[in-house]
């Protein structure tokens, strides 16, 4: 049984990236190169071929991100082959170095969650045996069954090295209408915020931060600092990147002042680099060569997109 720690692992992945940027992998058919779906007449034909096409963004970056982001609905949405192809992407990209951090956004009472760690965090115990199932990093959890909620979850997490990110302001313009609910006590996510912090404090590692992270959209910049405050020992998962608006100058916001805390995630604006990054002067000839070098561009692009604002901490002045 591994006894690493997530945000520990985390931390060296960045440093030996040099690069603090998740890349999402949401194989919508629509994202994929044509080229790919050629003769595909079946659902496992499309898993197949979205699962070819996160393999060559995840060979395209995994020298310059620290992660990845699977999102397990463009999987799912295949069904029984979309699940073998999340599989595989998830070995892929583990081979090849990267953390990955499942977006699954799981949230039920405790007996239910428990089957869900075993789904997402790899462990399924069969009489006297734990076989590994499907084994990532870390993943994306709701809050809004309550704390004992997430505590099986928690438990693999601990056992495993392993880690999760709690929804705590999500990206999406719709969000404020829940987690921006005044209480006399605060926004419901400040609530939610204060509710990471306490399942925190007690996991945290070597460099201080938790296995118990959170999502913070970077279209709430306003809210960063507040987040920031009342979760300091967290690391921010922070999606809104390209087709959702969000600045790479805000940024900054979400990060702490020893340049770590926050990782921006960004789905589209890397994985769709094939179409704006791909083919310079035809030097890719095939598409997989295109997917990969216009994942590594782009996401090269935005890695120095962000650097610039973060030079104020010691940590990335390189
Ligand atoms: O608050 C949230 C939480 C999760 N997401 C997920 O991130 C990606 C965003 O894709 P982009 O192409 O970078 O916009 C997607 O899988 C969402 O489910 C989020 O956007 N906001």
């Amino acid at each position: 049984m591994s006894t690493d720690h997530f945000a520990d692992r985390l931390i060296a992945r960045i440093e030996q990236t040099r690069s603090l940027l998740v890349v999402g992998l949401d194989p919508e058919l629509g994202q994929l190169p044509p080229e790919l779906l050629d003769g595909v007449d079946d659902l496992a034909g499309a898993a197949a071929a979205a699962a070819r096409f996160c393999r060559a963004v995840i060979d395209g970056v995994a020298d310059v991100a620290p992660a990845v982001k699977p999102q397990s609905a463009f999987f799912e949405a295949f069904g029984a082959a979309g699940l073998h192809a999340l599989e595989e992407v998830t070995a892929h990209a583990r081979a090849a170095g990267l953390l990955v951090i499942e977006d699954a956004k799981r949230g039920d009472i405790g007996s239910t969650m428990a089957a869900y760690a075993a789904a997402a965090l790899g462990r399924m115990r069969i009489g006297e045996r734990e076989l590994p199932v499907h084994d990532s990093d870390a993943v994306t959890l709701s809050p809004y069954l309550g704390p004992e909620s997430l505590a099986p979850m928690l438990g693999v997490a601990d056992a495993h090295g392993k880690g999760v990110f709690v929804l705590v302001r999500t990206s999406n313009p719709g969000s404020a209408r829940v987690q921006g609910l005044q209480t006399p006590d605060g926004a419901v996510f400040e609530h939610v915020a204060r509710m990471v912090a306490e399942l925190g404090e007690p996991r945290r590692g070597e460099h201080g931060y938790a296995n118990v992270g959170a999502v913070a959209g970077l279209t709430y910049p306003d809210d960063a600092r507040v987040l920031r405050a009342l979760m300091p020992h967290a690391f921010l998962l922070v999606p809104g990147l390209g087709p959702q608006g969000g600045a790479p100058e805000d940024f900054p916001l979400f990060v702490n002042a020893d340049g770590l805390g926050a990782v921006p995630a960004a789905s589209r604006a890397v994985a769709g680099g094939w179409r704006s990054h791909g083919d310079a002067g035809g030097a890719f000839p095939t598409v997989d060569g295109r997917v990969r070098a216009g994942a590594n561009a782009a996401a090269r692009e935005l890695t120095a997109s962000l650097r610039g604002p973060l030079a104020r901490a010691d940590r990335w002045r390189w």
